[in-house]
């Protein structure tokens, strides 16, 4: 491990100064919270090749530290060339958040290869400013500040990656009273949950459910979802847990693993008790009388269409605080995002959505065509690789702020790679709408057959270059919603097979659909 103390740095002015400054992505300004906290103690900084060498080979960091995932940072080259890692008045870069606000500064010890045009950067951090800003950021204490002001004795804690039901509660309940411990309720705030739940809604719905727990600390924090490999980010959570304080840890799946000096429980299976209203063990309720906690699969029907979680499993105030965060689909933003090659017949559907989604009254609507995107938002922007990349990306966050509002954004570019229809979808999400990838699959010969814009025929004579499906590919998505090829549809069908597709998944009223 790269030990340094992170207090005895003093930075100069003229250092501070003259430093590049450069903004992590969001998985890397989560892992900086948690480093600068203390939450990732004994790491003071991001890891080096020698540490990520050992960690991969045994689990361990290059001093025997155990330790469950790479803490990396990865820097554009760009901005590594303006660094001299052998001098440190000129090895110092300035890490700011989201808005350019610096959070950190990084004593750039070592660098490292990762991928073309970038490298990894490694050494201490050292917080500057006063620790940002943001929705319940009064919330987010370090781990220092909390165990000061826990009480002796054990710590139960809970991690709420998602709204406390009643099966929770009564879990955390029945542990708290077992152990005779204080909660720690411990709330992932790092990026939106797995359910699509904004950061800012699941902490609402974690305080809604606060007059039902034993008396709590709660704590918000970035914890990051470190992707697929769930036995590994269990061990960070624990570690994390540990780190302020708790001692014995309520899993919230089988993957929780005892260490970092705290015992992880694993809580029974409880069951709703029609008899008395009580939630107990299962085995000790005859099936007759015994209802299942609904699966995160129904919670996610109820609030889709909008009918109320019952009071046997939700507390009201939470189901009140997850309705508002997650309105039924007739009313939540909406993505409806066509793809498919030039004269396939994107630009007349979605017009023709969008004018019965208009004449219907029923949602608002923003039209984002290919053509009239290039002409205002992408203005500028050729047809390469990189430029067209930027061009679906600006779509598909425009689209995702009409959504985020509630209202229903049409899009209708050719977005031919799948790179960046995902992260079209990946914006929606993280905006709390809908996203629906319509394929427009009509062969290249009848769109070549149909060829409007005369492009086509440019193509195949070579006097225009990169034209789509001709000399430069189309990636066919294969995670559609709905494919239509429009070649012998007539164009009243196409429209209709949309709206119906929106009608019988609820996000439209279907009735008014022919
Ligand atoms: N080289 C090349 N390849 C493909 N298309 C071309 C090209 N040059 C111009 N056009 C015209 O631009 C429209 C496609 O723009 P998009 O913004 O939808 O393209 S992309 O999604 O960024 O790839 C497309 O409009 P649509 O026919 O509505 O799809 C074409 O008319
Ligand atoms: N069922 C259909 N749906 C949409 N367009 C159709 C259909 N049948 C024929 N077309 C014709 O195909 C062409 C599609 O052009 P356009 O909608 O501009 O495609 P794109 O936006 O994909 O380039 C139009 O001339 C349209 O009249």
């Amino acid at each position: 491990m790269n030990g340094w103390v992170a207090d005895g740095w003093t930075l100069p002015d003229e250092v501070l100064r003259d430093a590049p400054t450069y903004t992590p992505r969001p998985s890397e300004i989560a892992d900086l919270e948690l480093l600068l906290s203390g939450a990732y103690r004994p790491l003071t900084g991001f890891l080096g090749p020698a540490d990520l060498t050992s960690l991969r080979r045994n689990g361990r960091l290059a001093d025997g530290t155990a330790w469950p995932v790479p803490v990396t940072l990865e820097v554009p080259q760009a901005v590594l060339r303006q660094l001299d890692v052998a001098d440190p008045g000129k090895r110092v870069l300035i890490l700011a958040d989201l808005e350019g606000a610096p959070i950190a500064a990084l004593d750039t010890t070592e660098v490292y290869p990762t991928r073309e045009g970038f490298g990894g950067a490694a050494g201490r951090v050292k917080r500057l400013g006063d620790g940002g800003h943001g929705a319940f950021r009064r919330m987010r204490r370090t781990p220092a500040e909390v165990r000061g002001t826990l009480p002796q004795g054990r710590v139960l804690g809970v991690i709420a990656d998602r709204p406390l039901h009643r099966p929770q509660l009564a879990q955390i309940a029945r542990a708290a009273r077992t152990l005779a411990a204080h909660l720690l309720v411990l709330v992932p705030v790092g990026a939106p949950g797995a359910d699509g739940l904004a950061p800012e809604a699941l902490v609402r719905c974690v305080l809604a459910a606060r007059d039902r727990m034993p008396p709590c600390t709660i704590v918000a924090l970035p914890l990051p979802d470190q992707g697929g490999d769930d036995i590994r980010a269990a061990m960070l959570r624990t570690r994390v847990a540990a780190a302020y304080g708790v001692t014995h840890l309520l899993a919230s799946s089988d993957s929780m693993l005892s260490g970092g000096g705290l015992r992880v429980l694993v809580p029974r299976e409880l069951a709703y008790d029609g008899r008395d209203g009580q939630w107990r063990s299962l085995d000790d309720i005859p099936p007759k009388h015994r209802r299942l906690p609904l699966t995160p699969a129904e919670i996610e029907d109820h609030l889709d269409r909008g009918t109320i979680l019952p009071e046997w499993h939700t507390p009201p105030a939470v189901a009140r605080e997850l309705a508002r965060a997650r309105p039924p689909r007739r009313q939540r933003g909406l993505v409806v995002f066509f793809t498919g090659l030039s004269g396939s017949g994107k630009s007349t559907m979605a017009t023709g959505v969008a004018d019965a989604l208009q004449e219907s009254g029923e949602r608002t609507v923003t039209l984002l065509d290919g053509d009239i995107v290039r002409r205002h938002l992408s203005a500028g922007l050729t047809f390469s690789a990189a430029d067209r990349d930027t061009n679906i990306k600006r779509i598909g966050w425009v689209a995702a702020e009409v959504g985020r509002h509630g209202g229903v954004a049409i899009c209708c570019p050719i977005a031919p790679y799948h790179e960046a229809r995902a992260a079209a979808r990946e914006f929606a999400r993280n905006a709390g709408a809908g996203f629906v990838l319509v394929h427009v699959s009509t062969p290249l010969a009848e769109c070549e057959r149909r060829d409007r814009k005369g492009l086509y025929a440019k193509a195949r004579a070579g006097l225009i270059k990169g034209m789509t499906g001709i000399d430069d590919p189309y990636e066919t998505p294969t995670d559609a919603e709905l494919t239509i090829d429009t070649t012998d549809l007539s164009y009243g069908e196409a429209v209709t097979t949309v709206l119906r597709y929106l009608g019988n998944n609820g996000w439209l009223d279907p009735r008014p659909i022919p």
